[in-house]
């Protein structure tokens, strides 16, 4: 409540009493009520000022607030679905390295300053800690029927290490992906399809993301569960799209439970319940998809490359088999909306540069089962994805604990501290890349100083790096190169992003795929 609220409620409680004389005298009630909020204000405000104190000086950084932390900026100056812009605009006014107060007292420290990015990234701890998604970790554990654990994504130390071994060795190895190139090549047609027929004569596609998002649904779905599942036929099942619904409804609720007020922590606000509606539907149609791959794997022999994955991950006997389906569940939901989210920047960003799309089509062979060396001799394609992974990440930030001290711009920062390190603020400023707002694919074929590539992670970095990291620059060059051999791309005007947990395109996307 504001200063003036209290003044107004302590008024109304005032001409409540006074209508009708109180046989016990109760006219010193409002005077208490602020008495008790002004010790209580003076308490947060000297236990907060003690837990600055920690830190050798204060780093600059907004006021906080008893009791809101600085969390107020949230829900005052700036839009949460615009966390971006907030976090650019706090890098003005306070500087490339500041600190933002937790409700409960927390200090995260966000750095967008090169010297101190490269050190937190490159800080080599086995097991990194990446503060967990509490509403994620609440609700799980409140399932222990259907989780044994929190999930590789919010898991942390020796849990963690363990599911990461034994969950994504297959994931990652070049051979996997090797294998599934072909299968990948199948897919990639038949969302160009999708496309062609969703196209008007003039080669408009309207809400483009959402057949993005179906691409990465088959796609990741194929190589997780082994089996192909019909999300690009002409007409998106009701099951495909209240997946991807959910999935959306997911991420979103988990950017609201922490830049909003975290009053789901004490009773199941509209919050808590959309989240957990959102989990319970991807739990069920995943754990359905995989009842229906487990049925076709029995009943087939082929597709061997592709079913190796899930099989492995099935039979593994160090995995408990709630593990096992809650790893399938969030490869799944990691995968879909960060596969169209880039595909979709990659497109709006190339639609500037007309040129580079002819340099594309002018390296790509005629023929379109593409293999390795067809995407290694086009190197303008691997350009143009890394040019739009450093103007556009989807994951603008990486959340660490630091788990040694560090000192950063003369402050001492001590271990266990709240990190948000700030890959893609850092990418647009110009002391680290030559015309740093501009998308200029050519500086990743001759580069011109500054080019501090090493601040370019749009998979993360170290030991918990994104274990699809592998998987979808694959297909990305794949499907780049696909559209390109047949199309240009046109969009009009600017892309509208806001933040969902992850940077998306406001939906939905019109663009243009233009024939040569
Ligand atoms: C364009 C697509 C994708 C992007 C940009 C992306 C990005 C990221 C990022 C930034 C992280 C955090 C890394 C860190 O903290 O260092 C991450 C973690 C993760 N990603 Fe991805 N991802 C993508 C697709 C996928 C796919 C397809 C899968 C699964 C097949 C996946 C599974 C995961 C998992 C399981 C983690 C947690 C890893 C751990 O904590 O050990 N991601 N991803």
């Amino acid at each position: 409540m504001s200063l003036p609220g209290v003044f107004l409620f302590s008024h109304y409680v005032e001409s409540f009493w006074s209508t009708s004389p109180p046989l016990l005298d109760w006219s010193c009630v409002p005077t208490l009520v602020l008495a008790v909020i002004a010790v209580v204000v003076a308490v947060t405000a000297l236990l907060t000022r003690t837990s600055d104190a920690k830190h050798s000086c204060r780093l600059p950084g907004p006021q906080p607030l008893p009791f809101l932390g600085t969390r107020w900026l949230f829900w005052s100056r700036y839009k949460m679905n615009k966390l971006h812009e907030a976090y650019a605009d706090m890098f003005k006014r306070y500087g490339p390295v500041f600190m933002e107060t937790t409700p409960g007292g927390v200090a995260v420290v966000s750095i967008a300053e090169r010297t101190a990015l490269e050190a937190v990234l490159r800080s080599p701890a086995k097991k990194p800690y990446r503060p967990p998604t509490e509403i994620v970790q609440m609700y799980r554990r409140s399932r222990p029927d259907r989780y044994a654990s929190t999930g590789l994504v919010n898991e942390q130390g020796e849990k963690w290490y363990h599911l990461r071994r034994n969950l994504t060795t297959d994931l990652t190895s070049p051979h996997t992906m090797q294998n599934f190139l072909p299968q990948l090549n199948t897919i990639s047609d038949d969302f160009l399809e999708l496309l062609n027929t969703s196209r008007q004569s003039d080669g408009t596609v309207y809400a483009f993301e959402q057949l993005t998002n179906r691409m990465g649904l088959e796609s990741v779905c194929g190589l997780m569960l082994g089996s192909r599942l019909g999300f690009l036929e002409r007409w998106m099942s009701g099951r495909a799209m209240a997946l991807a619904a959910a999935v959306k409804n997911h991420f979103r609720a988990q950017r609201d439970s922490y830049y909003g007020a975290p009053l789901w922590k004490f009773a199941p606000t509209a919050l808590y319940k959309t989240f957990v509606k959102s989990e319970e539907t991807i739990h069920a149609i995943v754990s359905e998809l995989m009842e229906e791959a487990k049925s076709k794997t029995t009943g087939m022999a082929q597709d061997e490359a592709i079913q190796e994955i899930f099989l492995k991950i099935l039979e593994n006997p160090a995995l408990d088999m709630r593990d096992k389906k809650a790893a399938i569940i969030d490869f799944i939901t990691a995968g879909i909306e960060t596969l169209a989210n880039s595909l979709v920047f990659l497109l709006y960003l190339l639609s500037g540069r007309p040129d580079w799309q002819r340099q594309i089509n002018s390296e790509l062979p005629p023929y379109t089962m593409l293999c390795s060396e067809d995407l290694a001799g086009a190197p303008s394609v691997r350009a143009a994805i890394n040019e739009a992974f450093r103007l556009l990440p989807t994951a603008p930030f990486l959340a660490r604990l630091l788990d040694s001290p560090m000192t950063i711009g003369g402050h001492k920062i001590p271990p266990g501290t709240f990190v948000l390190a700030h890959t893609a603020a850092a990418c647009r400023r110009e002391e680290n890349f030559w015309r740093a707002e501009e998308y200029l694919p050519e500086r990743w074929i001759k580069v011109q100083e500054p080019h501090a590539y090493s601040l370019v992670a749009p998979f993360g970095r170290g030991r918990r790096m994104c274990p699809g990291k592998r998987f979808v620059e694959l297909e990305l060059h794949l499907l780049l190169a696909k559209i390109m051999q047949k199309w240009r791309v046109e969009f009009d005007g600017e892309l509208d992003v806001q933040f969902d947990f992850l940077l998306s395109a406001k939906s939905p996307v019109t663009l243009r795929l233009v024939e040569w």
